[in-house]
């Protein structure tokens, strides 16, 4: 089977945007105001072809036709650093539903652990879900995320990040052939204990202030 498709944004606005989330001088309050700027600019490109039905409106003149959005949307932020992703695009969607799934990377192992899972016995009702993080460095919390969507029986699945590594976005395409994936950048490579470089640090301790240990 081919792998998924890859979709890199040449778009200036995020170039732009994300620059600016990756300079070490930008504090906590703005890296989360770009994080929600950039979600919902790569929401818009990862949401081109959903699916509308045609419907009318009556302006003050005259009737006007149009079209609807007709898909239902969930997003499943993985949690901590996707959570600013998910409410910013729900702002665009507010009718659409939000399924958290907490994964921390182990420091040590570099492995996915899931910590926060609520869902895995209420299948949804939906056309399709977006995986929302910012970072997919080796890939391994995206592959676990995307596998328990996929358990509870939603059949369109793409992953959306900010930056990720080569090797991430092979991992996630190997274990996951028929989810694509929307990104902001590719960067060049992992480091020793798995960060992206140049990457931007650890994403979810910029974007709630903390430092993890
Ligand atoms: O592709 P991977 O190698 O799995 O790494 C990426 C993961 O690491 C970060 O989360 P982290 O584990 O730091 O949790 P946090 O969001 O709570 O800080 C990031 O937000 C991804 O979830
Ligand atoms: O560079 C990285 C890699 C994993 N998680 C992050 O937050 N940053
Ligand atoms: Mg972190």
């Amino acid at each position: 089977m081919p792998p998924s498709p890859v979709i890199i944004s040449r778009h200036p606005l995020i170039a732009d945007k994300l620059l600016r989330l990756r300079d070490k001088e930008t504090p906590p309050a703005e890296f989360r105001r770009l994080i929600r700027q950039l979600a919902q600019l790569l929401f818009v490109e990862a949401t081109s072809d959903l699916e509308t039905k045609p419907t009318s409106v009556r302006t003050p003149l005259a009737e006007c036709p149009g079209i609807r959005l007709a898909s239902r949307i969930g997003f499943v932020p993985i949690l901590r650093a996707g959570m600013g992703m998910a409410e910013a695009m729900l702002e665009l969607v507010p009718d659409s539903s939000v399924w958290h799934i907490g994964v921390a990377r182990n420091h040590e192992t570099l492995q996915p652990e899931v910590y926060y899972e609520r869902f895995s016995k209420l299948p949804p009702n939906l056309d399709i879900a977006f995986v929302l993080d910012p970072m997919l460095a080796t890939g391994g919390s995206a592959i676990e995320a995307v596998a328990r969507v996929k358990e509870w029986g939603v059949k369109k699945i793409r992953f959306i990040g900010l930056i990720a590594a080569n090797e991430g976005i092979k991992a996630l395409q190997k274990a996951h052939p028929k989810v694509p994936v929307y990104l902001g950048a590719i960067d060049s490579h992992l480091s020793e204990k798995g960060y992206i470089i140049p990457g931007l640090g650890d994403a979810g301790d910029r974007e709630f202030g903390s430092i993890s240990e």
